[in-house]
């Protein structure tokens, strides 16, 4: 309708939006007055002086009829749609009513684009909007936009990211509570323990999926709660206890700080020397191997691809603390070094992260600088670690490990304490990094630590 109250499908310069349920709806009202009109008239009517109570009965009926038919189409839209529902119609309004500025630059007549809105979780949505009369550059560029638009019930939701698809077809929004602290705090290390060895627990409700994520890389400035978050993870993993096919838990730290005098852990030799780190690594790469033989024959056996979570295998760590400290104690390759050097250091490192996963051993590095170039983390490593995480993040840091397309939709003016981070992991939930905080741990982490690792490493009775 040009000019009137019932654009749908078409942008209209004039007009104002209005959703097809609305229009459902205020149909199904017309025909509800009909009804009563005409039932109004029989009633008047009753002598039939005109002759036509019968033809009217039967319009009477007609409109009834229509009336029930119209309420029933709409009540899916606004009842049984739900909460996703609820969100559109204002992401709808905001974009395509002429009222609210015309946002991605409609013209007079420009076909529409189908916005769809599903919940994920207790405090999630995602919202895809079609590149149809409108670019994915422009899609990606209004997502404060969709967060001011979001009104009523759900105003403190924000979209707290936004991706193209690969075929830049669409561009998907996180649409969260930005309000509510989901943050996860215990008491006690049982607190961290999950009910399924593939999920670490993070907050309440965001957890590491080890089923469909790889490697982690953990940056962050000193003081950020790198290593705090990193023990939040294998105090998790801990919890799972070692399999029957060598899973282990490695702490490696080249500084002899703190984390060196946890039982296992694994430092520099008295001479300053790697040695015993790569001793480590040697290890933790055959282990590697032998797990991956027995699903290979497994997966032989059945027939089927057997993982390691259906093969009686729980998580092995590997964790790298202060991984550039670490890489400046290798020397180069020279002759008769007995592959001490820092390119097998490299290529050690780089098999288990391109390779572990399949075979459940996961490694995690940390390093205070984001820097991926000369003397940082190689770039093809920094790709191959599929869960980032970069603690009290500034743009310029998180640039350095993910594409600046994918921080649009974060909220940079915010400050982030000690603990807080920017996420990302390939777990079709998070692939867009989004803001949260690593378990408020109220004990005695390092304890907790040290006694689980030696129970881990304890001989069976
Ligand atoms: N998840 C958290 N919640 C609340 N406070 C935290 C959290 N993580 C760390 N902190 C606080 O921040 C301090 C620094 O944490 P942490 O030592 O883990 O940082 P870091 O980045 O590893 O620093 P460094 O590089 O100096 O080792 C901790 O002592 C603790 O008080």
């Amino acid at each position: 309708m040009k000019g009137g109250y019932g654009i749908i499908k078409h942008y209209r310069k004039g007009g104002r939006y209005i959703s097809p349920a609305a229009c459902v709806l205020a149909a199904g009202g017309l025909f509800l007055f009909c009804t009563i009109f005409f039932k109004l008239l029989v009633y008047f009517n009753q002598p039939d002086v005109f002759g036509l109570n019968p033809l009217i009965g039967k319009f009477s009926d007609i409109s009834m009829v229509t009336a029930a038919v119209l309420f029933v189409a709409s009540y899916p839209q606004y009842v049984t749609g739900g909460e996703g529902k609820y969100i559109e119609r204002f992401v709808r309004r905001r974009l395509f009513d002429p009222r609210y500025g015309n946002p991605l630059g409609f013209r007079e007549g420009e076909l529409l684009p189908p916005v769809k809105c599903r919940k994920i979780n207790r405090t999630t949505f995602e919202l895809s909007i079609k590149a149809v009369s409108c670019t994915v550059e422009n899609l990606l560029k209004i997502a404060p936009v969709i967060s001011s638009s979001i009104s009523g019930k759900y105003k403190q939701y924000a979209a707290v990211s936004s991706e193209a698809d690969e075929a830049f077809n669409s561009v998907t929004y996180r649409i969260e509570d930005v309000m509510i602290d989901k943050s996860l705090t215990v008491d006690s290390v049982e607190g961290l323990k999950s009910p399924d060895k593939t999920k670490i627990p993070i907050d309440t409700e965001t957890f590491i999926d080890l089923k469909t994520s790889g490697s982690i890389l953990v940056a962050g400035k000193t003081r950020s709660g790198k290593t705090t978050g990193i023990i939040a993870i294998l105090l998790a993993v801990l919890q799972f206890w070692r399999d029957r096919h060598g899973s282990n838990v490695i702490i490696i730290d080249p500084k002899q700080a703190e984390l060196s005098r946890i039982p296992h852990a694994v430092t520099v030799n008295s001479n300053g020397g790697a040695e015993p780190i790569m001793e480590k690594m040697k290890e933790f790469e055959a282990t590697m191997k032998t797990r991956q033989e027995v699903l290979n024959r497994l997966s032989e056996e059945t027939g089927n691809a057997v993982k390691w979570w259906d093969a009686d295998m729980n998580p092995s760590f590997l964790f790298i603390d202060e991984y550039v400290a670490l890489k400046s104690l290798f020397p180069k390759p020279a002759k008769g070094d007995g592959g001490y050097n820092l390119t097998s250091f490299e290529g050690s490192l780089k098999r288990i992260i391109t390779m572990g996963a399949s075979a459940g051993c996961f490694v995690i590095i940390s390093i205070a600088e984001a820097s991926v170039e000369e003397g940082g983390l190689p770039s093809m490593l920094k790709s191959a670690m599929t869960t980032k995480i970069l603690f009290k993040p500034t743009v310029e840091e998180a640039r350095l490990i993910w594409n600046s397309e994918r921080l649009k939709a974060l909220n940079v003016g915010r400050t982030y304490g000690a603990g807080d981070c920017w996420f990302s992991s390939t777990d079709g939930v998070h692939d867009t990094p989004g803001c949260l905080h690593f378990p408020n741990m109220e004990f005695e982490v390092y304890a907790e630590l040290g006694r689980l690792m030696t129970e881990y490493y304890a001989p069976d009775e």
